[in-house]
């Protein structure tokens, strides 16, 4: 939310697919839309492209001696893989620090390597759930209000300390149903 506050057009963009794919007449997002919501997909990948969750994955050991990328590993090496420096690298990512929804789009990345729920044998199981609660929620958010920043000024994107990448100050807003919205809401 706060990325798209930052960036009016893409939360506009992201409303008006929505607004196509539900169609007449108006309901809720559901979970069967989103297949179809394809920018909204994209809204998300490049969210947790610049903010995973897990900036450094749990620590995994090698099994067997391998060779990596022209590196020897050897069996019981412990390894800490870095996705906050992947999904930023300046040498793979075209303007890394911005959020650009628009380079996942048509399912392109450039090949490059996002692993925001990690990747191999220990990825995250819940990836299609993760990934259904969070277009849901972001979804629904997009869909029912109209949303403003409190000031002329950017929300302020500093990390704070923490694990998961929280933000050091938390997320102001202004907002309101929509007028087509509010019979959804429930009123009682
Ligand atoms: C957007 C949401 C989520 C993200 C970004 C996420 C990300 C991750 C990451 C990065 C890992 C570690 C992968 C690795 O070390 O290689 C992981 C592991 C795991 N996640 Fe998630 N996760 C999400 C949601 C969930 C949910 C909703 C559940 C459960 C309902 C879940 C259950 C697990 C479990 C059990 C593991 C450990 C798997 C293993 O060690 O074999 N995750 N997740």
């Amino acid at each position: 939310m706060s990325l798209l506050l930052n960036k009016p057009e893409v939360l506009l963009k992201a409303r008006e697919e929505m607004d196509a794919c539900i169609g007449e007449p108006v309901r809720l997002v559901e979970a069967t839309d989103l297949p179809k919501l394809q920018y909204l997909r994209c809204i998300i990948m490049e969210t947790l492209r610049l903010y995973p969750p897990a900036p450094l994955l749990n620590p995994h050991e090698s099994s067997a001696d391998c060779t990596v990328g022209g590196f020897h590993v050897p069996h019981g090496t412990m390894l800490l893989v870095n996705t906050f420096a992947i999904h930023r690298d300046p040498e793979l990512w075209d303007k890394p620090t911005s959020f650009i929804p628009e380079r996942f789009e048509d399912g392109k990345n450039g090949g490059n390597m996002v692993i925001p729920f990690g990747m191999g044998r220990r990825r995250c199981p819940a990836e299609n759930l993760g990934m259904q609660m969070v277009g849901l929620a972001l979804g629904t958010m997009i869909q029912c209000f109209d949303w403003e920043r409190v000031g002329e000024e950017l929300v302020d994107m500093t990390e704070g300390s923490g694990l998961t990448m929280p933000k050091q100050l938390p997320l102001d807003a202004f907002y309101q149903p929509r007028a087509s919205m509010v019979f959804c809401l429930g009123t009682s």
